[in-house]
């Protein structure tokens, strides 16, 4: 069996890379698993242990990152996110093409350790209309919030270290846009 494709959807908080993921996930052609992170965050309502994503203590968090069981990992906005390494490893052999939906940081690390991932940057129609999003979603209180939108300011500007660079104007146009990305680089 051939191995999987690692792809690294990256972009500003709010942008909709979950939307988007979401759709692309609906699209059984593209045989995607998805990388369920860990974090310290606290989880938001709607959110599931194991699902949305590994939910852990500061503690456990440098637990794994001293045994090295992390593929990338950032510290963003006062949390830790990364990637356990075990469970990518996994899914390529299985020969899935594997999302990492990650922050800007994470993403320069898996850059340098792997050459050959397909590393897709998602960008806004506007700062303005970013900013409508990430309030929109009312997950973040009026202090992340800001903090989320300056980080985004530096973010957008490293989008050219992406191989490709998609716009979230309309999601099922971005969904299709990625879709033939990955046709193409599978
Ligand atoms: N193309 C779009 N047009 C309008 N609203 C959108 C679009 N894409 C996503 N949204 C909305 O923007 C908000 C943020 O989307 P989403 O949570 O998917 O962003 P994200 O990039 O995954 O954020 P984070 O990095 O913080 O997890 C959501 O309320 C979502 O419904
Ligand atoms: N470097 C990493 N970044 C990650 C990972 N999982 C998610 N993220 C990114 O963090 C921000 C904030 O996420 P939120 O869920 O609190 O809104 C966002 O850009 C995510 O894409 C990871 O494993 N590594």
């Amino acid at each position: 069996m051939s191995k999987g494709l690692l792809i690294i959807l990256s972009g500003p908080s709010g942008v909709g890379k979950g939307t988007v993921r979401q759709e692309l996930f609906k699209d059984e052609t593209l045989n995607l698993a998805y990388s369920i992170s860990m974090t310290t965050r606290k989880p938001r309502p709607n959110e599931k242990e194991g699902v949305d994503y590994f939910f852990v203590s500061e503690k456990e968090f440098e637990d794994k990152i001293e045994k090295g069981e992390l593929l990338e990992y950032a510290k963003f906005v006062g949390n830790y996110y990364g990637t356990p390494r075990f469970y990518v490893d996994e899914l390529l052999k299985e020969g899935k093409n594997v999302v990492l939906e990650i922050e800007v940081q994470g993403a320069l690390q898996v850059m340098a350790k792997c050459p050959d991932a397909l590393t897709i940057f998602l960008v806004p129609p506007s700062f303005e209309e970013l900013e409508r999003r990430i309030r929109g979603r009312r997950t973040e209180a009026e202090e992340v919030v800001k903090e989320r939108l300056d980080k985004a300011r530096k973010e957008i500007a490293t989008k050219d270290e992406y191989k490709y660079v998609v716009e979230n104007d309309d999601v099922l146009l971005a969904k299709e846009k990625i879709a033939q990305i990955i046709k193409e680089n599978a």
